[in-house]
């Protein structure tokens, strides 16, 4: 048994390439993650994140090391050990099932009795701000809605853990912003450990109670930064700025450094 809630021990991942060498992709990445933390994790492209938040999922297993989640060892065997909830960059609704049955989706995979399903469903939906779309298509939905649909279906499932992966990268400024601000409140209001995987330094700033800045493949921290002002924060809170600023000259040389 582990202190944190999501430990990150070591972990290395290969990939095998036939007729060469195998292609390292994490090297000895080790974090330890607090309970109801919201992490979001920046490094350069092709570094290895989405591989790490594949592995978190268990839908890969580590080349070497360990995830474990609160308490319970992941890999692909034992992936139904832990509830992981997960929003992409793009919604993935099926379009021909209302909103409501989207988020009912996972919910009766997991066998969750109807009349307990339905309640949460409307639970969700309200918290994203969308209990009157229960019975929309997902093509009738604005992009920023549609997201809040993804989000509700990751929450519905009542996850330990709830991975993202730059959900809000494909959205125009403004609704990306509306959407973080919402993603803050629930976040507070469920008390849910999240991992958030961003390019924008901003919003890692903006969002995370802490940040972790990988280096380029193979991926390791480059940087582990608590990030202390209180939530719920103003976008154009100064001190987010300066911390922006310095982690965007830090990111700069990393990535001279590597070139
Ligand atoms: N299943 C796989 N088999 C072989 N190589 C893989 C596999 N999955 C990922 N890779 C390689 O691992 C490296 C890291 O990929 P990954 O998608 O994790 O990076 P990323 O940091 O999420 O990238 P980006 O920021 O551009 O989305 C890349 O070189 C990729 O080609």
């Amino acid at each position: 048994m582990s202190d944190s809630y999501l430990l990150i021990d070591d972990v290395k991942k290969e990939f095998q390439r036939e007729g060469d060498t195998p292609l390292r992709v994490i090297d000895g990445l080790t974090v330890h993650v607090e309970n109801g933390a919201l992490l979001s994790i920046l490094g350069p492209s092709g570094c290895g994140k989405s591989t790490l938040l594949n592995i978190i999922n268990g839908l890969d297993d580590v080349t070497s090391g360990r995830i474990v989640i609160n308490g319970t060892e992941i890999g692909v065997k034992s992936r139904s050990a832990v509830k992981i909830g997960v929003i992409f960059q793009e919604p993935r609704l099926l379009n021909w099932r209302t909103v409501r049955d989207n988020v009912r989706l996972p919910l009766d995979e997991m066998k969750i009795p109807r009349a307990e399903a339905n309640e949460r469903v409307d639970r969700y939906l309200d918290l994203v701000g969308l209990a009157e779309f229960g019975d929309y298509y997902p093509l009738r939905l604005s992009g920023g809605m549609r997201q809040r649909v993804s989000l509700a279906r990751g929450l519905a499932i009542e996850p330990d853990l709830l991975l993202a992966d730059e959900p809000f990268s494909a959205l125009d400024e403004i609704t990306a912003r509306k959407l973080r601000l919402e993603l803050v409140r629930i976040w507070q209001a469920t008390g849910r450990t999240i991992v958030f995987v961003t390019h924008n330094i901003r919003e890692a700033v903006f969002l995370s109670t802490r940040m972790l800045v990988v280096t380029a493949r193979p991926c390791t921290t480059h940087l582990d930064l608590p990030i202390d002002i209180p939530h719920p924060r103003l976008p154009e809170d100064d001190r987010l700025f300066e911390i922006e600023k310095q982690v965007t000259r830090d990111f700069m040389r990393m990535e001279e450094a590597s070139a």
